[in-house]
């Protein structure tokens, strides 16, 4: 006799823009160091949680028919890597109702794998610590202990090492999704050879101290005279075309656009959300790219919605 279903739980993860990201010199273990400022967004990927025979996976959303349903799934590698600290089966259904675009600088499967450790923690009752959550996230992803933690904060050595950064107000953004994916390391690899064609030394990243006062003091204009990512021209020279994205949401009255992460998402700094609209409608109609969202900064880091 089988007895009544149990409810799944669902956790909500945000997006993340980086508006600092200075990158150092390749490191020997392959990463480079960086000065990530993380900033979380408004957009959401959810992941839901069921008691299942065997690990699962499924996802919906416009990006769906992209993500693996696998084992490699960043999602299945953060149940799997619970599961075997606590010594347990990870027998699950993980279902991934995805907003954030696929391979698009964004971290949406870092949010999935934040996401599927919260709600395996608590459909499983693992009551993992914060500190534990935090490692098994590093050890997933550089990106993904921020999608844990939200808000805003910098990260060092890969990106894993957060510190929390206070935002004085709330940032209107509007995100580009290009036609098309990029791939993280091609990204860095483009960035080392571009340094090296050039000549560069590369510097040690370091935060900017006016960006940071930026984010602290929540003024808009100063965020955008100070925001820099220097995986930018990477990115451009692998995916010409968002040069011409950039510049339409610059035109359309952006206060700064910049490539999110290792794109090709673009972003747009906003002075107001109706400005936000008009960039948003101005890109919709002028400008190839895949969806158009407005929203706002920061957002909360991963959240059940649905407690047991
Ligand atoms: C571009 C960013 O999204 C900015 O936040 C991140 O730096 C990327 O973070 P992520 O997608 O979580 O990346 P990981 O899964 O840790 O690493 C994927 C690959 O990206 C490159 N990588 C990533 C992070 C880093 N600090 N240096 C790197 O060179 C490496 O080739 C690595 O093998
Ligand atoms: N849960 C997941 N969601 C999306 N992609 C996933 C997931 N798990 C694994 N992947 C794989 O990871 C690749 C990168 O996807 P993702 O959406 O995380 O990129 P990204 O947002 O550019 O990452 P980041 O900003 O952290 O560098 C995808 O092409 C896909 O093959």
């Amino acid at each position: 006799m089988t007895g009544p279903a149990t409810p799944g739980v669902t956790a909500r993860v945000p997006a993340k823009v980086n508006v600092q990201l200075a990158v150092g010199g390749p490191r020997p273990d392959g990463f480079h160091d960086l000065a990530n400022v993380f900033l979380a967004v408004g957009l959401y990927d959810e992941v839901t949680a069921t008691e299942a025979d065997e690990l699962r996976i499924t996802c919906s959303g416009p990006d769906a028919a992209q993500v693996p349903l696998d084992r490699s799934n960043l999602a299945a590698r953060a149940a799997l890597a619970l599961a075997e600290r606590h010594g347990r089966s990870a027998a699950v259904h993980l279902h991934i109702d995805k907003d954030i675009p696929v391979a698009g600088g964004m971290a949406g499967g870092s949010a999935d794998a934040a996401g599927a450790l919260v709600a395996c923690d608590a459909l499983w009752d693992t009551r993992a610590s914060r500190e534990e959550l935090l490692e098994i996230c590093a050890e997933l992803g550089s990106d993904v202990p921020f999608s844990l933690v939200g808000g805003a904060a910098l990260g060092t050595g890969r990106g894993e090492r957060l510190t929390p950064i206070e935002v004085g107000g709330t940032f209107h953004w509007v995100f580009a999704a290009a036609d098309g994916g990029l791939s993280t390391p091609a990204v860095y690899c483009e960035f080392d050879r571009l340094c090296a064609a050039e000549g560069r030394t590369v510097p040690a990243p370091e935060a900017s101290p006016a960006l940071l006062d930026a984010l602290r003091t929540g003024d808009p204009k100063a965020l955008a005279d100070t925001m820099s990512n220097d995986l930018q021209p990477a990115a451009l020279s692998l995916f010409p075309s968002l040069a011409d994205t950039l510049r339409t949401g610059s035109a359309a009255g952006a206060l700064a656009s910049l490539v999110s992460g290792s794109g090709p998402t673009t972003a747009y700094l906003a002075p107001s959300a109706a400005a936000a609209e008009d960039i948003a409608q101005t890109l919709r109609t002028s400008a190839t790219c895949r969806t158009i969202r407005t929203t706002t900064a920061p957002a909360p880091g991963a959240q059940l919605l649905t407690a047991r």
